[in-house]
């Protein structure tokens, strides 16, 4: 049943109600004593999408994800009318365009010319309309020649660039863009992000399909994570990806038992690459670090018990100079007894949540050694970050070996680093990674 929302200056554009969605498989015959019933019975059937409810408004620009066989594709195909639902209601308030397949659509005897022209047509827009936008069509998928030939012969790669045009230049009043965007190249992909950013700013609503959480965290402000049919979690992109990254991670007590076993083996015949100590310190004074904390998840074997960041003057701060030398320094306590060779690391995001830069300790071919429950150990990076000026959140995760899947402990957000500004030194450069060179060479040509 719809909700009035008549006084709602907003109303959704996209409304979700108790969707269920069972995909039934018809055994042909159902055998009787006298051979095959005439009758075809559907016995079973697969649950993909159960009690699914959401709204989205105009102008929301929401991510979807989740694993493989979520229900991702299932519900964009029943919020385009591809599919019908088993029950529940939906309803969807104005032009969908939509790219879930390749060229889905396209008849691949016609040209790529025709095409477009057929199916912005089907797609509701005028003669006029079509060929006022055709030529911006034809330029933004830049196939050459190749628009005239019949999309049979089209490359994955030529029939994304059409489809993908063609989807953005009909004036939708909700865009769909589902992972084919992968197929094409870096170039064109990075042409689509700008197009979307582009599309969004002129208010149309955006429903991001992706398996890329850095494209999502960048694009959407709002994500919702799909799991075995069942929405899990809905609510900021950065916060639900990460909920969705640590969802990945968390893996059974045997896998945890085969990784700390090959660590084992693995620190036993490394011990040259463990880290050696450095001398003693104090404890790290970080009573907050809990409470920052935006998600956690992992084992709990070695955790992280708090982060520290001092400049190159050895003083604690939370901000440094841009390409200033950097102490990232995080406390660990053995919670049990740990073989060596496991692997500490930050991460660096930006402002958006996306992953900037990695620093592990198996990078530099260093591990940790073998610890005793009880104990603890500060662990430091000295680093000078190519970062332009603004705010980075930081992330700890320390694995038992580099390519185990299992965490002893994953921290999302430990704390937030401010890269200040030097404008002697750099101008206002407005990306979030500046890199110093170390030679700068001028050659004269005879
Ligand atoms: N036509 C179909 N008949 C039977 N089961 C189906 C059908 N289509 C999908 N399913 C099942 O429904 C579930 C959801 O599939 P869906 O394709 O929607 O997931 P998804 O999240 O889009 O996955 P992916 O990321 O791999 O595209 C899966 O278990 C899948 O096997």
């Amino acid at each position: 049943m719809d909700s009035p929302m008549q006084s709602d200056a907003n109303p959704p554009i996209i409304s979700v109600s108790n969707l269920r969605k069972q995909y039934d498989f018809t055994h042909g015959h159902r055998w009787g004593l006298f051979g095959p019933r005439r009758k075809n019975v559907s016995k079973d059937g697969h649950v993909a999408l159960r009690d699914i409810s959401f709204e989205i408004r105009r102008g929301e620009a929401v991510g979807l994800i989740g694993k493989n066989g979520a229900g991702k594709s299932t519900l964009l195909q029943i919020l385009t009318g591809t599919l019908q639902p088993s029950s529940g209601s939906v309803h969807v308030r104005g032009r969908v365009s939509a790219l879930l397949e390749l060229g889905a659509g396209f008849n691949p005897e016609f040209t790529g010319r025709e095409n477009v022209r057929l199916s912005a047509a089907a797609l509701g827009m005028t003669r006029d309309e079509i060929e006022a936008k055709y030529e911006l069509i034809e330029q933004f998928a830049d196939i050459g020649d190749f628009i005239d030939r019949p999309t049979k012969s089209y490359s994955s790669g030529m029939l994304v660039r059409l489809a993908f045009s063609l989807q953005v230049h009909v004036d939708p009043d909700i865009l769909i863009v589902d992972e084919a965007l992968s197929v094409g190249d870096v170039f064109f992909q990075q042409k689509c992000i700008t197009k979307i950013r582009e599309i969004l700013s002129r208010g149309v609503t955006l429903l991001f399909v992706s398996h890329g959480l850095n494209s999502v965290k960048s694009l959407c402000d709002r994500a919702i994570f799909l799991q075995g049919g069942q929405v899990v979690a809905d609510g900021p992109a950065d916060e639900v990806c990460d909920l969705y990254q640590n969802s990945l991670t968390t893996i059974s007590a045997q896998a945890r038992d085969e990784a700390v076993a090959f660590a084992a083996m693995a620190g036993a015949t490394e011990g040259e690459s463990v880290v050696r100590a450095a001398g003693r310190t104090e404890r790290i004074n970080d009573p907050g670090f809990e409470q920052r904390l935006s998600q956690r998840s992992g084992g709990g074997e070695l955790v992280f018990t708090g982060i520290e960041i001092r400049d190159h003057q050895d003083k604690a701060v939370h901000a440094i100079e841009q390409c200033g030398e950097v102490k990232l320094r995080v406390e660990m306590l053995a919670t049990q007894d740990i073989p060596a060779g496991a692997c500490p690391g930050i991460l660096i995001r930006d402002a958006n949540g996306v992953d900037l830069i990695g620093l592990n300790s198996n990078f530099h071919n260093r591990y940790l050694p073998a610890m005793q429950a009880g104990q603890r150990f500060v662990w430091e990076i000295v680093a000078h970050l190519p970062l332009s000026r603004g705010y980075y959140s930081l992330h700890g995760g320390i694995k038992p070996t580099p390519d185990s899947p299992y965490f002893y402990d994953r921290c999302f957000s430990m704390a937030v680093l401010e890269i200040m500004g030097n404008p002697l030194s750099w101008g206002d450069y407005g990306g979030r990674v500046i890199h110093p060179a170390t030679e700068l060479n001028l050659y004269t040509l005879d």
